[in-house]
């Protein structure tokens, strides 16, 4: 079966430095990666090539049965699934939240002229319920908490079916019952057989959701470790990748981390 991803030797350099190297992945459509890495790893430019929004400098980016570079950007970007905290400034705060979800379909932020079938509304509601957020449909987007908004993101980013969902740091800036009521709602999207595979990206290991199956630890633009999230994220490589001697527990799918004394 042809993988969702599959990124062999692939770099990305700008301005003489290398960000990505030599980074090779396979991702398959039942699994759910997380990416761990410190500030300036690379994981934000590694999902900006999943999202097929840069081609790598080298290696070869095989997406969706296509290869980045022999393919429409533009065919290829509607399959997948992004949420990001550059992608929610974009979104005008006048918008109601239906539709920043609705206006996915077209790949349009800000609603305008569009006729959307009766489908499309049927979904963006269910999604909006599926989040726990039905009862801000009428909303406008600005009226939301940052959890809120979040939310609606990640709906947004699911009302095209996609076949792969990027969340970069869907957790960031939430207080804490915020994030682990988000951690919930991604267990529970982690671990439904018909979501799409997916790749997030944090900086903690508290924010991993129950269900992710893999993780891709990333230092310096180089994978230090990936693979099955039980061989991958051990306390040796999350030490190593963070250059900090850490302790790492799970408790009930949850993981936790702080240095060592
Ligand atoms: N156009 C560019 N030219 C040179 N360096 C760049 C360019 N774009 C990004 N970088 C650098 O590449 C490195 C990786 O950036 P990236 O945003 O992918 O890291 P990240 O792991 O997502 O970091 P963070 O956790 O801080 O968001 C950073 O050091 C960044 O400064």
């Amino acid at each position: 079966m042809v993988a969702v991803v599959d990124l062999a030797d692939v770099s990305i350099v700008r301005g003489g430095s290398t960000l990505l190297d030599s980074v090779s992945l396979r991702i398959e459509e039942s699994d759910r990666w997380v990416v761990i890495g410190p500030n300036g790893a690379g994981k934000t430019t590694l999902l900006q090539v999943l999202g097929a929004q840069i081609h790598p400098t080298d290696g070869v980016a095989g997406l969706l049965g296509e290869v980045l570079g022999l393919v429409d950007v533009f065919e290829l970007r509607p399959r997948i699934g992004i949420t990001s905290a550059a992608l929610a400034e974009r979104i005008p705060r006048s918008e109601r939240v239906h539709d920043v979800v609705v206006s996915a379909s077209y790949a349009v932020l800000g609603r305008w002229r569009e006729d959307y079938d009766e489908l499309d509304h049927e979904r963006a509601d269910e999604l909006l319920t599926q989040l726990g957020i039905g009862q801000f449909a009428d909303r406008t987007f600005g009226t939301l908490s940052e959890g809120e908004r979040k939310r609606v993101q990640i709906a947004r980013a699911l009302m095209t079916d996609p076949e792969l969902l990027l969340l970069d740091e869907p957790a960031a800036g939430l207080d804490l019952a915020g994030r682990e009521a988000l951690v919930r709602t991604l267990s529970e999207l982690s671990q439904d057989p018909y979501a799409p595979a997916s790749v997030l990206v944090t900086h903690h290991v508290e924010e991993i959701p129950v269900g992710i199956t893999h993780a891709l630890l990333l230092k310096k633009g180089k994978i230090v470790a990936a693979g099955p999230v039980e061989e991958t994220l051990t306390a040796d490589n999350l030490s190593a990748t963070f250059d900090l001697p850490l302790a790492l527990t799970r408790t009930d799918g949850r993981w936790a981390a702080r240095a060592v004394a």
